[in-house]
């Protein structure tokens, strides 16, 4: 016998993206911020000036990648718990991706799903982190390899909160931007050649191409079935050098830099892109102090470590390969030598 359960329900999960000052605004139920303690004490104070509820609380857990974790995660729920939250409560992750990430996953195990809105405070986390519904964490076996996709009800990316960021955060917010060019408008990526990022108005109009970018890409192909896929670029090489190093030498911004140069490098090696198009990008990632090389002690190793991404099957991996500056080629089929040879110009000994 079998029986079929027709699950045609089209669920409207649409919702915007406000880039601008944040307005007062009132939810009338319980609302959670999540922060971490960093955040709270440079921005918590202007956040609750603009911010009223119901009821309104204050969850923090520990500030880092390394806290990524089911312990944080156990934080926010126990706290939940203990403030009644039911199905109609808020919560609102403020701070960097990682509290993105954290919230939006949390809220989307409480009670089988709430809803949560995303207050992003890092330039990584207001380019990409907070647009597109990717929740996650990370396990002793790697990176956001637990999570589910859950969209914010809404999104608000205020610049103020720019100010207090440190430059090698400015950075790794710029990696993601670079990325969202190169694998998807060209025009963006001169622009990006030429800007001072530094200027806010520069810096705003930036920020609106790149969500603008990724909020395409989401609406297209919202759970990462296909096209989707090409956000991944860089983060191939640049997860397995997050894990090898432990969270703690590179942020997630810098690593994605190591990786789109990697990712470049087998582009030129397969002819995909010339060398030229390669050290344009290399040149611009240079410009924002990213790193663009990093020491593999041991490839094999390396290699082997591609099998725990979300793209890999049991034999074949996926890369995102930029066919040239604002195209990409999404590939399970390239050679195991090929890519081997990549990583050992990478090598400790090369
Ligand atoms: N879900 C997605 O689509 C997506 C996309 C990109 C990255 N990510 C994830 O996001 C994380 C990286 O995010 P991130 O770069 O924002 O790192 P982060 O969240 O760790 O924040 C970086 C540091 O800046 C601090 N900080 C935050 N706002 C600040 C401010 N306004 N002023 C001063 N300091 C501030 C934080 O406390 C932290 O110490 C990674 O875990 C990555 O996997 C997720
Ligand atoms: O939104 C996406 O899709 C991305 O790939 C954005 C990435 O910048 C982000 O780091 C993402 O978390 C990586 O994807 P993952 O599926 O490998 O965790
Ligand atoms: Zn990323």
């Amino acid at each position: 016998m079998q029986v079929h359960i027709p699950l045609k329900q089209v669920v409207d999960n649409s919702y915007s993206i406000t880039i601008d000052s944040l307005k007062p605004v009132h939810f009338d139920t319980k609302v959670a911020i999540v922060t971490n303690p960093k955040v709270a004490g440079l921005h918590l104070a202007y956040l609750l000036s603009k911010i009223t509820a119901k009821e309104l609380y204050i969850i923090t857990v520990p500030d880092g990648e390394e806290y990524k974790n089911q312990d944080s995660i156990n934080i926010i729920l126990e706290s939940l718990f203990n403030h009644k939250f039911n199905r109609n409560s808020l919560l609102i992750a403020f701070g960097g991706g990682v509290i993105g990430d954290m919230t939006g996953y949390a809220s989307s195990i409480y009670q089988r799903g709430i809803d949560f809105v995303q207050i992003p405070t890092t330039l990584l986390s207001q380019t990409d982190a907070s647009v597109g519904g990717k929740t996650g964490m990370n396990n002793s076996y790697g990176k956001n390899l637990i999570g589910a996709f859950h969209q914010p009800k809404s999104v608000y990316i205020d610049s103020h909160f720019l100010s207090t960021l440190p430059e090698r955060e400015f950075g790794a917010g710029v990696a993601e931007i670079v990325k969202m060019a190169v694998t998807f408008n060209k025009t963006f990526f001169n622009f990006l050649q030429t800007a001072d990022l530094k200027d806010p108005i520069i810096l705003q109009e930036a920020i609106k191409q790149a969500v603008q970018t990724k909020a395409d890409v989401v609406a297209q192909d919202e759970k990462e079935k296909g096209l989707r896929a090409a956000l991944n670029y860089g983060h191939t090489f640049g997860h397995v050098i997050e894990n090898e190093t432990k969270y703690k030498k590179y942020l997630h911004g810098e690593a994605v830099a190591i990786g789109m140069v990697m990712a470049n490098n087998t582009s030129v090696k397969m002819g995909l892109m010339s060398e030229d198009e390669a050290k344009s990008i290399k040149d611009l990632l240079q410009k924002y102090s990213l790193p663009v090389s990093y020491e593999i002690e041991d490839i094999n190793s390396f290699y082997e470590t591609f099998f725990l991404d979300k793209k890999s099957s049991d034999s074949t991996i996926t890369f995102i390969l930029p066919l040239s500056i604002g195209g990409v080629k999404i590939t399970d089929e390239c050679d195991k030598e090929l890519v081997l040879s990549v990583l050992k110009d990478f090598g400790i000994d090369s």
